[in-house]
Formats: C-alpha cells, structure tokens, sequence
C-alpha cells in the first residue's frame, strides 16, 4: 500500500486568510491605490456624464442662449472620452500589480509545497493550490478590493454632490445606498455562502463519481453494477440541478431588488427634493444621478458575491502563506553520491491522531554498500519505512539520517541523488519507453539504457516492439501488461541509481521464476558501495543478501541473514516454508 496521507492542515478563517493575502500585496500598494482611484474616476465620470447629460437635455428644452450650454456639453463630451480612458488605465494599473504580486503569491506557494514534500493522493490537491487557489488570491483585489472601494468612494462623493443641491434629498440618497451598498451585499453574501456550503460537496461528490464512472467503467460492467452507478450519479446530478435553480432564482431576486431599490431611491429624492422647492432641472439631475449612483454602489453586491466565493480558495492559499517558511538548508551539507550510512532512530509515523503506528520507534542502521531486505506481514509498515526514507512521509518523532544529514534537511532538488528508487505504485508516464526511463537519469546513454533494460528483464520487449525505445506506453502504462509497468519503473530507478537505492517490492506482477531472476540482475546492477533498501512480501532470493530484517505493527521483531531466520522458529521461517511450498505446488506443511 502506498503511504501519502498526511493530515489535512487547519484552514485559515477569511478575514485572517485575507489579511494573508494582503500582506504580500504591500509592495505594490502604491499601483493598487493607483487603480484604486482610477475605478472611482471612471464611475463617478459616468455618474457625471449622466447627471451632465440631463441637465443638458433639460435645460436645452427652455431655449436658452448656446453659449449658456456650452461648457456643459464640453463636459459631456470630456467625460464620456475620459471614462473609457480611466477604464483602460484602471485595468492597466490594476493587472500590473496584481499580475506582480500574484507572482510573489505563486513562489511562496510553491516553495512550502516543495519543502512540505506533499505526495501521492494530494498532488491534485497542490496542483489545484498552485492554480485556482492562487487565481482567488488575483480575484479578491481585482474583483472585490479596488471595484468595492471604488463603489464606497464614489458613493460617498454622489452624496456630497447632492447635498449641494438638496440635503434633505441627499440623506433618502444615502439610505438608498446604505440599502444597495451595505444590506444587499450582506444578503448576497449569506445566500452566496449557503450555496457554496450545499453546493460544493455536492460538486465534489459528482466529480468523484465522473472519475469512478470513467476509470472503474470496467469493473462496473463485470459486476453488472453500471445501471445502478449511472442512477446513483444521475440523481446527484439532479439534486445539483434543482439546488443550483432554485439558488439562482434567490440570486436573481436580489438583483431585482436592486433595480427596485435604484427606482424607489430616485422616486423618493424627486419628491423630496420638489418638497425642498428645488428647480426642475436639478430635481431631473438629482433624479438621474441618484438612478446612476445606486448603479455603482450596487456593484458591492457583486464583489460580495465574489468574495464569498473565493473563500474556500483563499483559506487553503493563506494557510501555506503564513506557513512559516520550511528553512531551506543551502548551507546544510549535501551528501555526496558516494555511498552513505543511512540511520534510522527511533521513528514513529502515525497517519492519524489515535492510530496505531506504521513505525513505532523504529531504529536501523543501514551502513553504506550493506543490502538489506525488509520483509513482515501485509500492514507491518514497510511501505512507509520506504517512503520515510525517501522524504515522502516526515515521522512524528524520531529521524533518518544519510550521511549524517537529516533526510528532511536535505534540499528538495539534491534528496534524489542521495536516495530514491522504486516506490509502491511507481508511476508510468503517458510518453515513450525512453522519456520514461530518461526520467531517472535525463543524461544517460544508451549503454545506461539498454543496461538498466536488460537487469529489469525488459531489454527483449524493447527490441521487439516496431517502435523500440520510442514505444508510447499508455496514460498510466495502461498499453503494458502489469510485469512490463513493473519492469520499466524497476529499469527507471536502476538507471537513476542513488547511493541509497529503495526497491519497494520490485518483482510485483511478476511469475516466481521471472522475480528471482530479476531480483538477481537488478541487485548485480546496483554500483558496489550503493546501499539497497529491498521491500518484499516474496522471501525467495534474499539468501545473498547482507541482512533482512522482519517487520510487524512497525517493530523490528528479527534479523539475521536468510539462512539464520530459517533455522529459527518465528515468522520468517513459517512464511518462507508457507512460500516455498505454495510455489512448488505443495501443501503448506506447518513444521
Ligand atoms: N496514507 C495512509 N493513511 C492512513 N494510514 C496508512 C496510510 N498508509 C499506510 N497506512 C497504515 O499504516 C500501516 C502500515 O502501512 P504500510 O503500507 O507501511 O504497510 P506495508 O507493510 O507496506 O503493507 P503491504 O505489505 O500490505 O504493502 C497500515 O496499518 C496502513 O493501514
């Protein structure tokens, strides 16, 4: 089984992630309040160029001398080139420091998933992190910070500009947008976050079953089980369905609510301002202007809508921001690629809180050239021994050191070069034989290659297919039988071959008299002073080596050479006796 579970990180509460977020955002302050004010210019310019506009018609209406109307249509003119000038060097400021930061935003991302090592199951998890978490971080300055202060501001200003004409109909102003601005969004904001909290499992679960459906499609059909998969999924999908209508029937209410508020707001300034004994034509200013002034405050709606959307997003993103940044060592000592003492002390891995341990003080040392085989029942932790070594797995206590360096010490970029090698569920890559292999050592040659091939037992196959080394093997090696997968990531790790090889059950997949044979020519490849880290459930084969040690409930509970273990009564012995009569088709015999 492959070990990648490590538990799921607290998640940041908004306004903290916000704040996160923000604080990256400080050195390119200055562009943002920039773009900032160029939004409120371009909205309170439209808001002018309405307002203009109306007393222009209005007053055009009475006759008057032109050149009583003249700077008025100047202004019209003036406004309306301006705004779409505001809008262009808004965005250009906008997205200039956004892009900037953003950038800062990804790096540290990045360099705490890098050092945290996250593997297996939660790639996707960091892939995601490093793409749309990141976007979300982009989304709160551009959609929701610098369009909502732009929305307060110019909000503020419509009230002002009314209160020169009529106070009173600037105060039935302001409650209007007190109304748009401030009780819209918050109702938004909740219908928004109900639907999220229903919605996003929801989403979740049908992804999960598009995968299912996909990928198990075959097993599905063996066991007659597709109608019943499909109906199960077609209900979660109508349940998505009717739960996303009628949430946006509730969305659409709220934005009709906003027209209605802009309507009432301008009815209730006409009649106060005519009360105020007001002149006609700046009672039709203030009317169009308040129509144009609810418009913009309603754009808080939108960003609140936004904001609660990106909050999944900008919690998980602030949660690996204000991780402290994992110290990287570059002056820590770098083993060398000679051979290394590997020293396991006292490591404990528990996968969960209450768990029994993979690893429960777990103590070995493995000095540099020895081969050591690690053999024990199904769940005895040796898996996770393999992936401890590696770095995948960091342990609750305890340590491994190569070389006398801290696995955990060792950069991300050089741990490959000192240990590595054949994990649980290697990887096959959609690409060819050849990238595949070349990953474990891009400057190898093709001596290397057809070395590494031949000890895996895979050289024949190559050489028969029309293709040879530029063979395509299949999205996840699905074009290999099950041995040639194994093979091919066994002839990856020997071509890579780290000081400190890790062969987590190399011969998987394959017949008893393939696996001894690969086993013997994969351990006569590895270099003299490399060390071998050999996991197996198959005893066989591992009477050359140096030392096996037997693993359960992640204690050490024997070791010795093969030979050794045979003569004494424990579990090696009744496994290998189990083993050697299932292989030659004998009855188990219990001694
Ligand atoms: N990602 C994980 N999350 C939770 N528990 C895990 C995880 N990986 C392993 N375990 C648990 O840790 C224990 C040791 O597992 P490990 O895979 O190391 O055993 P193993 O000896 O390699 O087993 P096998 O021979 O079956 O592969 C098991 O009890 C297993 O259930």
């Amino acid at each position: 089984m492959a070990p990648s579970g490590t538990p799921e990180p607290p998640t940041t509460a908004l306004p903290g992630a916000e704040r996160a977020v923000l604080r990256l955002a400080r050195p390119y302050l200055s562009r943002l309040l920039g773009a900032g004010l160029l939004a409120a210019a371009t909205e309170f310019a439209g808001l002018a160029l309405m307002a203009t506009a109306t007393w222009l018609l209005m007053s055009a209406a009475g006759r008057p001398p032109l050149d009583r109307l003249t700077v008025a249509i100047v202004a019209v003119r003036a406004l309306a080139v301006s705004r779409g000038v505001f809008r262009y060097t808004e965005r250009l400021a906008g997205h200039d420091a956004v892009l900037r930061m953003i950038t800062d935003v990804r790096a540290r991302v990045f360099a705490t998933l890098a050092a945290r090592r996250e593997t297996g199951r939660r790639t996707g998890d960091a892939l995601s992190r490093l793409v749309s978490d990141v976007e979300a971080a982009q989304d709160l300055l551009l959609r929701v910070l610098v369009p909502g202060a732009a929305a307060a501001l110019v909000s503020v200003l419509a009230v002002g500009v009314a209160a020169l004409i009529s106070p009173p109909a600037a105060g039935v102003l302001a409650i209007g947008l007190l109304v748009a601005g401030v009780a819209l969004p918050a109702l938004a904001s909740r219908i928004t976050r109900r639907a999220a909290d229903e919605v996003a499992p929801l989403r979740g679960a049908l992804a999960v079953d598009a995968v299912d459906l996909t990928h198990g499609a075959a097993d599905l059909a063996a066991f007659g089980a597709t109608g019943a998969a499909l109906a199960a999924a077609d209900e979660r999908a109508g349940r998505l369905a009717r739960l996303e209508r009628r949430l946006a029937a509730t969305g659409f209410a709220v934005d009709a609510l906003g027209v209605l508020v802009a309507g009432l707001t301008a009815a209730a300034v006409v009649v106060v301002a005519l009360r105020a004994e007001v002149g006609g034509v700046l009672v039709g200013v203030l009317a169009v202007g308040s129509l144009a002034a609810v418009e913009v405050a309603l754009a808080l709606v939108a960003a609140a809508r936004q904001r609660t959307q990106l909050r999944a997003g900008l919690a998980r993103v602030a949660d690996l921001l204000t991780a402290p940044v994992p110290a990287t060592p570059t002056d820590a000592p770098v083993p060398g690629t000679d051979g290394h003492d590997v020293r396991f002390s006292g490591v404990t891995v528990r996968y969960r809180a209450g768990a029994a341990p993979a690893l429960a003080g777990f103590d070995l040392d493995l000095p540099a050239g020895l081969r050591v085989a690690v053999v024990g029942p199904s769940g005895a932790g040796k898996s996770t021994l393999a992936a401890v070594l590696t770095g995948a797995v960091r342990p609750g206590t305890g340590e491994v050191t190569a070389g006398g360096v801290p696995v955990s010490e060792i950069p991300a970029e050089h741990l490959p070069r000192v240990v590595g090698g054949l994990l649980a569920e290697a990887y096959v890559f959609h690409a060819t034989v050849k990238e595949n292999l070349l990953l474990g050592r891009p400057d190898a040659t093709e001596a290397d290659l057809v070395a590494a091939t031949r000890a895996a037992g895979l050289l024949d196959w190559v050489h028969e297919q029309p293709d040879g080394w530029d063979t395509v093997v299949g999205e996840q090696g699905g074009q290999l039988s099950g041995g040639q997968r194994q093979r091919l990531a066994l002839a990856r790790a020997l071509l890579a071959a780290p000081p400190v090889l890790v062969l987590d059950e190399p011969t998987e997949g394959l017949d008893p008299a393939a696996a001894d044979a690969v086993l013997d020519s994969a351990l006569a490849a590895t270099p003299a002073g490399h060390s071998v880290l050999l996991i197996s459930h198959r005893l066989s084969g591992l009477a050359g080596l140096d030392e096996i040690v037997v693993l359960e409930g992640g204690r050490i509970v024997q070791r010795g050479r093969h030979d050794e273990l045979v003569a004494r009564p424990g579990w090696y012995r009744e496994q290998w006796l189990r083993q050697e009569a299932a292989e030659r088709g004998y009855l188990a015999i219990t001694p």
